[in-house]
């Protein structure tokens, strides 16, 4: 396979090289709103503050067959679904400033909207998506205590006497002061590399119709519901089967032997090579310089493995590990130790390891953004703002975008947990 190397930053013979993005790091919802100027306002009705739809209510096409959005590389239906849905939340939000402040101007609603819309986003990030892929007590308070802190409400209003690390936890990162640790803000390579989760996606999917529950006749492997044929499985079905179908499903496993096959000779239109998407996640990774599984572990001071057997207690999984690195337990790369570690705390999708840089850059992307801290009040969001975050969760969002699915998005505590299918 020919691949092309990413475009390196240097910052001077001492550093290592850093590789830039081409989309902002920020929690700002950029991926539905554009990184600039530029792309934003071609994406803006100039009405009452809402983002431009096509006449059936959803996200209008391009002549490259994918959605009109911030940003539609590695295009699928599962990111379709999802950047559809919170355009039509900004839409909302709109309407609700719109009525209670009917003076505003175009520009007014549009900024307090995405404001709303995004740190709603970034909260359910926070405290249902991430304790949904890690499912144990134990995580789901650390990260309700980013976002709430774990003061009773009685005891909030005390002055805030404590350091900064004991006033992110009693009072919550949301609202407090930044917290930069002494490094601008950034996602660190290392982050990207434990997010490489591409065995989650399905071979296959069925849509399920919303009504019965029922499989309908329409399925869609890897190589149509990517890039231009996520189209046919968005317009292709009713809007509702679709978030339906997403919603009952359970994702793959972020385990060893489970990559998805055509993911392997993914035909990624303009690209001029087939690629093998399982080869490319393992190379970035070295090309990076990501530490190896091992010297990652050392630096996160976790214990590093002596020998295969130290990795995996699933036999197969340490057999497999052998027939690719030998006993070179140095050798083993991040990703595919990541998937091998075993045993794993109960509930966790994933390793210890990947755990690590995850829940660290959990929390700093929230520390270091001013929309999180310092400006998380009713003068920029408004009052009322501040309470339609508080009041939503997941299952909010999807139960007025999607009105069909009220009754079925809440047969579950958390909108990420596959939704019950009536028997
Ligand atoms: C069918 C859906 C998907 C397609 C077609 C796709 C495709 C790709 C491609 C082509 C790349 C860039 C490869 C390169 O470095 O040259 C990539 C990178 C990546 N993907 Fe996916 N992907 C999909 C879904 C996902 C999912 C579900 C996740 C995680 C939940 C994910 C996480 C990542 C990460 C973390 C990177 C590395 C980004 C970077 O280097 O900055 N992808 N993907």
């Amino acid at each position: 396979m020919t691949l092309r190397r990413t475009v390196k930053e240097t910052w001077g013979t001492s550093r290592p090289a850093t590789y830039t993005n081409i989309n902002t790091h920020w929690w700002d919802l950029s991926q539905v709103y554009g990184s600039d100027e530029a792309v934003h306002t071609t994406l803006r009705s100039g009405v009452d503050g809402k983002m431009i739809v096509a006449a059936d209510g959803l996200l209008p096409v391009g002549p490259d067959g994918l959605d009109v959005t911030g940003f539609n590389d590695n295009w699928w239906a599962g990111l379709s679904l999802m950047h559809n849905i919170w355009t039509k939340e900004h839409n909302l939000v709109c309407d609700m400033f719109k009525k209670s402040n009917p003076t505003w101007i175009d520009q007014e609603i549009f900024d307090h909207a995405r404001l709303v819309t995004t740190a709603l986003n970034a909260k359910i990030h926070t405290v249902e998506w991430t304790p949904a892929l890690l499912a144990d007590d134990i995580l789901q308070t650390a990260m309700d205590a980013n976002w709430y802190g774990i003061a009773p409400a009685w005891l909030r209003n005390i002055p805030d006497i404590f350091s900064q690390q004991i006033a992110e936890v009693w009072y919550g990162i949301v609202g407090g002061q930044p917290d930069f640790s002494g490094v601008a803000f950034a996602h660190s390579e290392e982050f990207v590399s434990v997010y490489r989760m591409h065995s989650l996606l399905r071979d296959n999917i069925t849509i399920r119709s919303h009504v019965d529950g029922q499989y309908t006749a329409n399925s869609y492997n890897i190589s149509e519901y990517t890039f231009r044929g996520a189209q046919s499985v968005i317009r292709g079905n009713k809007f509702s089967d679709v978030v339906y179908t997403f919603g009952t499903d359970n994702p793959g496993a972020l385990i060893l032997g489970n990559y998805p096959a055509e993911m392997m000779s993914l035909n990624k239109p303009g690209a001029p090579y087939i690629l093998d998407m399982a080869a490319v996640d393992v190379l970035r990774d070295r090309e990076r310089g990501v530490p190896r599984y091992n010297k990652f572990r050392r630096l996160f001071s976790l214990i590093p493995a002596q020998t295969m057997d130290d990795i995996s207690d699933d036999p197969a999984s340490v057999a497999a590990l052998r027939a690719i690195y030998g006993d070179d337990v140095e050798s083993v790369d991040l990703l595919t130790g990541g998937l091998a570690e075993s045993p794993r705390a109960t509930g966790f999708a994933f390793s210890n390891t990947q755990f690590q840089a995850f829940i660290l850059a959990a929390s700093r992307r929230l520390m270091t953004d001013r929309f999180f801290t310092t400006d998380y009040t009713a003068e920029f969001y408004t009052q009322e703002g501040l309470d339609y975050i508080s009041n939503s969760d997941f299952r909010a969002v999807i139960g007025r975008n999607v009105p069909e699915l009220n009754a079925s998005v809440y047969t579950v505590d958390n909108a990420f947990k596959p939704w019950v299918v009536p028997s």
